[in-house]
């Protein structure tokens, strides 16, 4: 078995506060129409629950995230840029950025890579993995805030570890499923945790 503990962390809801930035450029660019406050996001999809609150609003939101810029401006997560750079360098353990381009992929990808160049380095930039499908990733653990995550692979090799934001604060998932509530929260626990499982598995 390989003695590292690979961990897949995820981009946007995780590294990068996609929400945050949406909800700022919403506001910004349609200032006369309504809008779903953070503590209001139900659900990973903001098209669809901007869409639920007016039709015409999820062509609206979507413009956002599709606009040059969009992802390379993101903010970090509070946290997020210290903990990977600890990650990265802790013994028996391997690190890699795992993220999901929009279909519409023509800014979303490139700024994806700039993004990680510009905050945490060009190793981490050696270390992406951009896929719509994560469930064929190997890995052990893979830290997202997406609450399902599924694809072509229907026993993924990794733990999904659910790390809260906005649109899965309010969900009560499975006592099976582990979360990290924050950055600040015990990310080096859970890491240690799956170190142990495994070399008790020797
Ligand atoms: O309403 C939404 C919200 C997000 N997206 C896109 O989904 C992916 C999320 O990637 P993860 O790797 O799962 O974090 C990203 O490209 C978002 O822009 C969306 O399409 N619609
Ligand atoms: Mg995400």
């Amino acid at each position: 078995m390989e003695p590292n503990v690979r961990v897949l962390v995820d981009m946007d809801g995780v590294l990068a506060d996609f929400e945050g930035g949406l909800l700022r450029g919403f506001r910004l660019r349609f200032p006369q129409d309504p809008y779903v406050a953070l503590e209001e996001r139900r659900g990973f999809s903001a098209r669809d629950q901007y869409g639920a609150l007016r039709p015409d609003l999820a062509e609206k939101v979507a413009s956002i995230y599709e606009t040059p810029g969009f992802f390379l401006e993101l903010e970090p997560i509070p946290g997020a840029l210290e903990a990977l750079q600890e990650m990265k360098r802790m013994k028996d353990t391997e690190v890699f950025i795992c993220t999901s381009p929009l279909q519409k992929y023509d800014y979303c990808a490139s700024e994806k890579y700039h993004w990680v160049d510009k905050h945490l380095g060009p190793e981490f930039v050696e270390r992406m993995i951009l896929t719509r499908d994560k469930t064929v990733v190997s890995g052990d653990l893979l830290i997202d805030d997406k609450d399902t995550i599924q694809g072509q692979e229907e026993n993924p090799s990794w733990e999904h570890i659910l790390f809260t934001c906005c649109h899965n604060q309010h969900l009560d998932p499975l006592p099976s499923k582990r979360r990290l509530n924050s950055w600040s929260d015990n990310w080096r626990a859970i890491l240690d945790s799956e170190r142990k499982a495994r070399l008790g598995q020797n």
